[in-house]
């Protein structure tokens, strides 16, 4: 297997990284075998299918959960996806293996298994013996080229327990200090390294770590869970200048994500639990921010990512690797969801390629400051977000808070949500039409931003579904008049909605007045339902059919209708005022752990056509009932996912399901793929009314255990 040629060096991969090399991070999932009892009991079928358009050759594939037909939503998106049949073996030789050759180049490289417990990360990465993981495939690799070229290997090998570092390689386990010297270098104080010269001596120090421990006999003396990573360093012998610069190789076994609500496996307190997921979160998000080519990469939000930062950004590379349960495992879903949010395709909006706004006007910026806050807002870059302006004036507070962020990207949130999300990126400029330096009669722009996928990251889809909104406030307005486009620069894209209203302009903006950056607005992509006869004729088509739409200002006050009332619904937790809008992006911190937030969903009845009247949400105690309607729905939607998915097991755990129910929703499943619509669906399986409540009482008194 070894490579020892030079042609090892020049070998290319088709890989997202090499396609795309604005990639730093390749994702890709890896789907373990069945381990004997989970083969007996799943009948071999694994829950997980896998969409690969273009077989091996595929830039990007789907993972989806569950049975089709029930859970279309659960599909993410990533590089690639490994599948029970592939070892470790072809995953070294598809994903390590170039990685190795980069690390003889002086670029160094991280492969770090995540995902769930119990999801194959360290089988993954450290392997046995019999079945070596591919950090003992590379070490094989590594000692062969170092060999071949002059270079000398050692490793290290530490472990991350609550923040706390110390050395696996020395007996006495002595704490490890992360510093910083004056070069800004990442200097690990007390961690030892030990030359490897034979994959024997490696095997020794780290593959088997685990098993030379004698077995715990109580759980309090179970291998503590936490986050194990091996240094591979590759360096020269000697000073010769001739060869090739060196560089490390990390392998990182994640500690497994678990959804905090549950009841631990082995009875890791919750505090212990959320500390382990926000070190995962903090890893993700800085995984997020290198692949996004964000300015501000989070680092020094977990002790592991700073440890690593000199190997994630720069020219290094890194992989990836999401491991999956074959079966039933909800906490896979979420880790795939976050997984799939580094790597998905930016500038996913749609934004025209073919139009420009040609505005020959000045312009009125009434915010003071039109900044791009970070997918991923850091402290200090929340310090630098500016203040937006909302039609209402009022602020919609964003959801873009670490930790809980990462799950709102998710496609799970609601479309109220995903509004109150994007409103957080909505601004407002109003452009004054002008010639020679006087404004031309009452008439103004009111251009609504959207901003673009690197300051919109909170909930695809969003755009569309404000898009919607504002379609049905402009009820005549076709909504074929919205014209799907590509995009058009590598600037900023914005998407921007753009009305013209009768209004007299003297009362917005007076002492605020700022020239719009023209490079900004020439560079931005637009949607607009624009009612600018000059513009049209310079776009050279008309989006909206006058004849049509009642009166603009009309139209108008209904879009302000409809945003004051998307605004009054973002949680009241999230709004402040405008003097404390900087600490209100402190609110749900990077050390929160915060759960899958199930945002509520707003009941039809509560809606009229999906517009919302501002003015009968007039107390808090409406605003509250209205959500919590929202939350129960949420909750029995997710009571018969649940119902329609989950194993034997899973359905057991449910209050009023025993043996013989949860082999009759089995077998009702097999005749129908989704046999619970609704809570009266549950009728069918012989639970009363009362016992129905009872079953959604106790899942409700769950979330506060
Ligand atoms: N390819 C495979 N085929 C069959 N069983 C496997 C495979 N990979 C791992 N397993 C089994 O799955 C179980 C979990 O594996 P492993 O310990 O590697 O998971 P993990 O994600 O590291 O767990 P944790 O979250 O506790 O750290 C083990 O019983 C292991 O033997």
């Amino acid at each position: 297997m070894a490579l020892s040629s030079s042609n090892h060096f020049d070998r290319t991969i088709n890989t997202t990284m090499e396609l795309n090399p604005s990639r730093k991070v390749r994702v890709v999932a890896k789907i373990r075998g069945f381990t004997d009892r989970e083969a007996e009991f799943a009948s071999g079928v694994s829950w997980i299918s896998v969409n690969k358009p273009n077989g091996e050759a595929s830039e990007s594939v789907t993972v989806s959960f569950g049975d089709q037909s029930v859970s279309r939503k659960d599909s993410y998106e990533v590089d690639y996806c490994y599948e029970q049949n592939e070892d470790n073996d072809f995953v070294f030789s598809r994903e390590v293996e170039p990685l190795v050759s980069g690390v003889f180049n002086g670029c160094n490289a991280t492969v770090i298994a995540y995902g769930a417990r119990n999801t194959g990360k360290t089988s993954v990465i450290q392997g046995s013996c019999e079945k070596p993981g591919l950090a003992a495939l590379a070490m094989t690799e590594i000692l062969s080229v170092a060999e071949d070229n002059g270079k000398s290997v050692a490793i290290s090998f530490y472990e991350v327990h609550q923040d706390r570092v110390c050395d696996l390689l020395d007996p006495k386990q002595p704490a490890v200090f992360v510093l910083e010297d004056a070069k800004g270098k990442i200097q690990l104080k007390g961690l030892s390294q030990v030359p490897v010269k034979s994959i024997s001596d490696f095997r020794k120090l780290y593959v088997g770590f685990d098993s030379r421990k004698p077995t715990p006999k109580i759980a309090s003396e179970l291998p503590r869970r936490s986050h194990k990573g091996l240094i591979v360093h590759v360096s020269s012998h000697n000073e010769n200048p001739n060869n090739l610069p060196t560089a490390k190789m990390n392998f990182v076994d994640l500690a497994g994500y678990e959804d905090v609500r549950k009841k631990s496996i082995d009875g890791l307190n919750v505090v212990e639990q959320s500390k382990i997921n926000q070190s995962i979160y903090a890893f993700v998000n800085v995984l997020h921010a290198l692949n996004a080519n964000e300015s501000h990469v989070p680092y020094r939000e977990s002790k592991l990512t700073r440890m690593l930062q000199d190997s994630l950004g720069g020219i290094n590379k890194v992989l990836m690797i999401t491991c999956l349960n074959p079966t039933f495992c909800q906490d896979s879903i979420s880790t795939v969801k976050l997984a799939s949010r580094s790597c998905q395709k930016n500038n996913k909006a749609v934004l025209d390629s073919t139009r420009k706004i040609h505005s020959l006007t000045k312009t009125v910026k009434i915010s003071s400051k039109k900044s791009h806050v970070p997918r991923t807002v850091s402290a200090t870059a929340k310090k630098q977000a500016s203040s937006r302006v909302l039609l209402s004036q009022k602020k919609a507070k964003p959801f873009a808070v670490q930790g809980r962020k990462l799950f709102d990207e998710a496609s799970h949130l609601t479309p109220s949500e995903k509004v109150n999300s994007a409103l957080e990126n909505v601004s407002i400029v109003e452009t004054i039409k002008e010639e020679e330096g006087k404004p031309v009669g009452n008439v103004k722009d009111v251009t609504l931003y959207l901003g673009d996928e690197n300051t919109f990251p909170a909930a695809p889809g969003a755009l569309e579904h404000i898009e919607h909104t504002f379609l049905t406030g402009l009820e005549d307005t076709e909504p074929t008049s919205i014209v799907e486009r590509d995009n058009l620069s590598t600037e900023p894209q914005d998407a921007q909605f753009t009305s013209t209203v009768e209004k007299d302009v003297c009362k917005h903006g007076e002492g605020q007045r700022e020239e719009f950056t023209p490079s900004l607005r020439d560079s931005t992509n637009t949607m607009s339902l624009k009612e600018d006869k000059g513009t049209e004729k310079e776009n050279g088509s008309s989006l909206v059919d006058d004849d049509k739409s009642p009166p603009i200002s009309v139209r108008l006050r209904e879009l302000s209708n409809n945003l004051k009332a998307l605004c009054s619904a973002t949680p009241s937790y999230l709004k402040t005022t405008e003097k404390n809008e900087v600490s209100s992006y402190a609110l749900v911190p990077i050390g929160a752990d915060i759960v899958e937030p199930k945002t509520p969903v707003i009941e039809p009845s509560t809606r009229a056509g999906d517009v919302w009247d501002a003015n009968n949400i007039n107390s808090p105690w409406q605003t509250c009932s209205m959500r919590s309607s929202g939350m129960k729905n949420s909750l029995v939607q997710e009571c018969l996912r649940i119902l329609n998915t989950a194993d034997k097991e899973e359905l057991k755990k449910l209050k009023g399901i025993g043996e013989k129910r949860s082999t009759y929703i089995l077998e009702l499943r097999e005749e129908s793929p989704e046999p619970f619509k609704n809570l009266d669906d549950l009728k069918d399986i012989g639970l009363s009314a009362k016992q129905i409540k009872a079953l959604m009482k106790t899942e409700v008194g769950r979330l506060f255990d």
